[in-house]
């Protein structure tokens, strides 16, 4: 079939390109699995599509890591199936007959427009997403880790088992050294603020204060509450809302931690002869198209399929969601190449890519594969299914005065940051561990509420971090926007719902060329619709009451979004029109034996497949928490544990 490695030493590969694991993808999900796997003595061929962007600055520094032209992939997708609901999205990308980009909804596009749909970006670089994300790192509920547990029967899926891989790879650079619950030897760099940031910033303290105080809590406090640790080990820490610091993946000089670095750390180890230590071998500019199956011998009793390798296309930017791609440029054919897998194949290309690629290979819903012509080599219905997210929405309000923040003492008078923009003095300091890109920024505080909806009752279900700005969601900083500007009045209490009851998005290939993006619809708010708007509508409610409570001069702060004076009717739908998300996750997802749509096994296993795991945010078969990184780093720690120990089995 199309999907058979061709015999070793045929073609241009002639047998040397043969590894003990090939992991595709070296997000948080591939990264600490193939280094792990590397380092127990196995060889590793790793496969990223992206190159490696180590030297440039923007990713070195979290404050300035936004999704650069040269790191990410530019995905667009759709809310809802049907397009007069899509239509009244307010941030949809349209593209021009120019070629420019204009955002806004349906009933103000320009005649020429195309609507490309809400845009979506990815890590596409060596560290995946890690490299271009906030950082933000809160680990989800202790009942999240037992519910898959209690799911698959699989008890080594449990709170206190997690917690200790966390502790194992963090290295805390926030908290005194032997807190109970965490690492301080680890690779995984965390950071928080110390309070001091919110001495510089009055109006936000202001803010954050009036919410302490909605919640029953003191005012005074709050600078004290903000350092608090959101990742204690308290056993009523997931029932307990409040104002907490929010930590991320920084080391101690607030240098983004990311995936990347544990691959170029790992390569670095030399024996003393200079040859590496640890047989990983990684090749950027690998766009995998195909797992390729053994399907030569003849099937016995319950023989299953068997993942023996993979196919990718070499070359940079071959992906059309590639900035960088362009059809004058990019080749029309690049080189082919295999490599041969003797144990395994893991797939951890992230949630959009991991689907695609086995329905490329002939593994997924039947019916889909037939559409397309694609040989089946197995019906798993649940393949680019069950996709989750979490869905988000500012709550914006406009204050008496703009929110400024003080500079500190410790800083040359007059310094003004350009945020990676050339001439941008603030690179210089943080060189030298100073300035403010060596210290927290304003959205390290977290602020959780368990609302009258919550699942399971009591525990914590929405999360909020208030900023001096609406964060609306995502579309391209080249785009033209039809949005007024907002005043430097406005403030914005981010909304996050934690454990979202809607998983019916879906990842479907749009064609066989794997150089395609496939078809991404969230279809939100489909299921558990209700539990979720009730939900976020009792978090705006309470943000709205916070703001009117916050004292002069920055309050009384009047809330203009989502519009006040709405029917419940009218409220509901300005949330499922204008939330956002970008935390996607679940399109392979683990479930129970016996479910046709579990697409894993509790160890990662392709259900009905031999060799081949899927170990990224595609394994979760529900959203983690209210942010999926640092649970995507553990799940790779536990699945490299999982395929260790299978591996010294069949020694
Ligand atoms: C802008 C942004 C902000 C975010 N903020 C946060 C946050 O603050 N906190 C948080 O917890 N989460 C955040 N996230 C989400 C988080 O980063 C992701 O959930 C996480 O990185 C997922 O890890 P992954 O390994 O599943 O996939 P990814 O990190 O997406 O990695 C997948 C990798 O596979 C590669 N790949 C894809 N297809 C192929 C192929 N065919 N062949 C070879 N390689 C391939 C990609 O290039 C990429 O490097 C954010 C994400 C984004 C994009």
């Amino acid at each position: 079939t199309a999907s058979t490695l061709p015999p070793r030493g045929a073609g241009p590969n002639s047998g040397e390109d043969v590894y003990d694991y090939i992991v595709v993808g070296s997000g948080p999900g591939g990264a600490p699995l193939a280094t792990n796997l590397a380092k127990a003595g196995y060889s590793v061929l790793l496969l990223e599509a992206g190159d490696d962007q180590s030297g440039d600055i923007s990713t070195q520094i979290l404050q300035i890591g936004i999704p650069q032209f040269t790191n990410r992939w530019d995905f667009y997708v759709r809310h809802f199936a049907d397009d007069a609901t899509q239509l009244r999205t307010n941030h949809l990308t349209w593209q021009r007959a120019d070629g420019s980009l204009w955002v806004g909804n349906g009933s103000a596009a320009p005649a020429d427009a195309t609507l490309l749909g809400i845009y979506y970006p990815r890590g596409a670089t060596l560290g995946g997403s890690s490299v271009i994300n906030a950082g933000a790192t809160i680990l989800p509920s202790r009942s999240y880790w037992d519910s898959i547990g209690r799911l698959t029967g699989d008890r080594s899926w449990n709170a206190d088992n997690i917690r200790n891989i966390f502790k194992r790879i963090e290295d805390n650079h926030y908290l005194p050294p032997g807190t109970p619950g965490h690492g301080f030897n680890g690779y995984f760099d965390t950071n928080g603020n110390n309070g001091t940031i919110w001495e510089r910033a009055p109006g936000t303290t202001a803010i954050l204060g009036a919410m302490v105080s909605e919640l029953g809590g003191d005012p005074a406090d709050t600078i004290s509450l903000a350092t608090r640790d959101i990742n204690n080990v308290s056993p009523t820490r997931d029932q307990t809302p409040g104002l907490y610091g929010l930590p991320v993946h920084a080391n101690e000089t607030w240098g983004r931690f990311s995936a990347r670095d544990l691959v170029l750390s790992t390569l670095a180890v030399k024996k003393p002869n200079g040859s590496p230590r640890h047989p990983l071998t990684l090749k950027t500019h690998a766009l995998v198209s195909k797992v390729l199956f053994d399907t030569k011998k003849p099937k016995g009793r319950g023989r299953k399929p068997r993942a023996v390798g993979v196919e990718y296309l070499e070359g940079q930017s071959l992906y059309r969601a590639d900035p960088r791609y362009s059809p004058s440029t990019s080749p029309a054919n690049p080189p082919v190449r295999t490599a041969r897998a003797r144990k395994e194949v893991i797939l951890s290309a992230g949630v959009f890519n991991t689907p695609q690629i086995l329905q490329l290979s002939g593994v997924g819903p039947k019916s889909e594969l037939a559409r397309l012509n694609i040989p089946l080599v197995l019906d798993l219905p649940g393949v680019g299914t069950h996709m989750t997210d979490n869905q988000e929405l500012p709550i914006v309000g406009l204050a008496q005065q703009p929110f400024d923040t003080l500079p500190s003492p410790y800083d040359p008078p007059g310094l003004v940051c350009a945020f990676g923009f050339p001439g941008d003095p603030c690179i210089d300091l943080w060189r030298q561990g100073l300035g403010p890109y060596a210290r927290a920024s304003l959205n390290t505080n977290a602020f959780t509420l368990a609302t009258n909806h919550s699942s399971p009752p009591g525990e914590v279900d929405v999360l909020f971090f208030a900023i001096p700005f609406p964060f609306r969601g995502y579309w391209r900083f080249d785009a033209v926007v039809n949005f007024p500007p907002d005043p430097p009045t406005t403030f914005g209490i981010s909304m996050v719902k934690i454990n979202p009851g809607n998983r019916a998005g879906t990842v479907k290939l749009k064609s066989t060329d794997p150089r395609d993006t496939p078809n991404i619809n969230f279809n939100i708010f489909s299921e558990g619709a209700t539990r979720d708007l009730a939900a976020m509508r009792e978090g705006i409610n309470f943000g709205r009451r916070a703001y009117e409570g916050v004292p002069a001069p920055y309050g009384p702060v009047l809330p203009t979004e989502p519009p006040l004076g709405a029917s419940v009717q009218d409220e509901e739908q300005w949330i499922r029109e204008q939330s956002f998300g970008h935390h996607a996750s679940g399109t392979c997802a683990i479930g129970r034996n016996g479910d046709p749509f579990a697409v894993l096994d509790s160890k990662f296993r392709v259900r009905g497949i031999d060799g081949l795991r899927v170990v990224d945010g595609s394994a979760f078969p529900a959203a983690p928490g209210a942010f999926p990184v640092t649970s995507t780093f553990l799940l790779s720690e536990k699945a490299s544990e999982d395929i260790l120990r299978d591996a010294r089995r069949r020694v």
